[in-house]
């Protein structure tokens, strides 16, 4: 394990996503190139956008003035919850394209089902289309429950590559990451720290002594190790480098249940099933 690489998955498709990337929620528009550049110094070959960030321009600055060839990095977005009608998705779309301006995405996801507001079926349909026309490497949901997935399975034709939600040690989400992977969906875990919530931990931090590595490495090897895909976010220099230095070492079977058992079912975000929130 002395290599420090990043691992890959093979999604459902056979298109291959670094395990570990770097996201950017919350990171302001004229923070994004610099913090992206810094990410991809490091190491880092995956970014976690979203047009409700409003930073995929400067994402895609980076990633164009990296120096890196396009298809080395592997870059994720995802359609706004004011486009889940099937024409305002393919505007909604053409846009986050052109914003990004580094041609196709490698991965696009439908952000939140919103289940009050339209039928995220027929949102999906238009994702297939997008899938087809080639303007996306694979296609995937973000907070999908159980119930939205089994209705997507049954009444359209593609599997999800992915499905993004919360996770950390205070959320583990075990029956939604069972249920994914029975299905072939890969588990991407966002605010995989919990935004930082389970830095203070004792048992964490008992871990993390333990291990010689810090609260932060322990949480997000923890994650490697269940299988997920994570992109945590910073915008402190050390803290990218930090993050992305977690494949030099293993949890053993007793730490990693030991993090399981911190399950609270408790959300830092919102409720994927009350969550109907449309941007202007
Ligand atoms: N699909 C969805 O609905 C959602 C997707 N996401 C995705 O997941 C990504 C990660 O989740 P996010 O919500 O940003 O939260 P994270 O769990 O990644 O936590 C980010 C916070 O933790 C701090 N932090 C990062 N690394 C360390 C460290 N090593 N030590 C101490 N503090 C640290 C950061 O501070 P600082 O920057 O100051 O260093 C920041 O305040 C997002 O950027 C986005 O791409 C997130 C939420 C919802
Ligand atoms: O970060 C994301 O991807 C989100 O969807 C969040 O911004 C989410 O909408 C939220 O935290 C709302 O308070």
């Amino acid at each position: 394990m002395a290599e420090n690489t990043i691992p890959e998955i093979t999604l459902n498709n056979d298109v291959r996503i670094p395990q570990l990337g770097f996201g950017v929620f919350q990171i302001a528009p004229a923070d994004t190139k610099e913090a992206v550049l810094t990410a991809l110094e490091a190491g880092y070959r995956h970014i976690d956008t979203a047009q409700m960030y409003g930073n995929e321009r400067e994402v895609g600055e980076a990633v164009r003035e990296s120096g890196l060839d396009r298809a080395e990095i592997f870059v994720t977005s995802k359609l706004n919850n004011n486009a889940h009608d099937p024409e305002a998705a393919r505007d909604a779309t053409a846009r986050s394209i052109d914003a990004l301006g580094i041609g196709p995405m490698d991965l696009y996801l439908v952000h939140w089902p919103m289940p009050a507001v339209g039928d995220f079926t027929d949102t999906w349909r238009a994702m297939e289309r997008f899938y087809e026309d080639g303007q996306t490497r694979a296609i995937g949901v973000s907070n999908f429950q159980i119930g939205h997935l089994e209705r997507l399975l049954a009444e359209t034709e593609v599997v999800p590559a992915v499905n993004q939600i919360e996770v950390h040690p205070y959320l583990s989400q075990t029956e939604l990451r069972e249920y994914n992977a029975s299905k072939g969906i890969e588990t991407e875990a966002w605010s995989p720290i919990a935004q930082g919530d389970v830095l203070d931990d004792p048992e964490l931090k008992a871990i993390a002594a333990q291990t010689g590595r810090t609260v932060a490495q322990v949480v997000l090897r923890w994650h490697v190790q269940l299988g997920n895909i994570v992109f945590p976010k910073s915008t402190t220099p050390s803290r990218i480098v930090e993050n992305r230095d977690i494949f030099d070492f293993e949890l053993t079977d007793e730490q990693m249940s030991r993090i399981d058992s911190l399950n609270a079912d408790r959300r830092r975000g919102p409720n994927p099933d009350e969550f109907n929130w449309i941007p202007e």
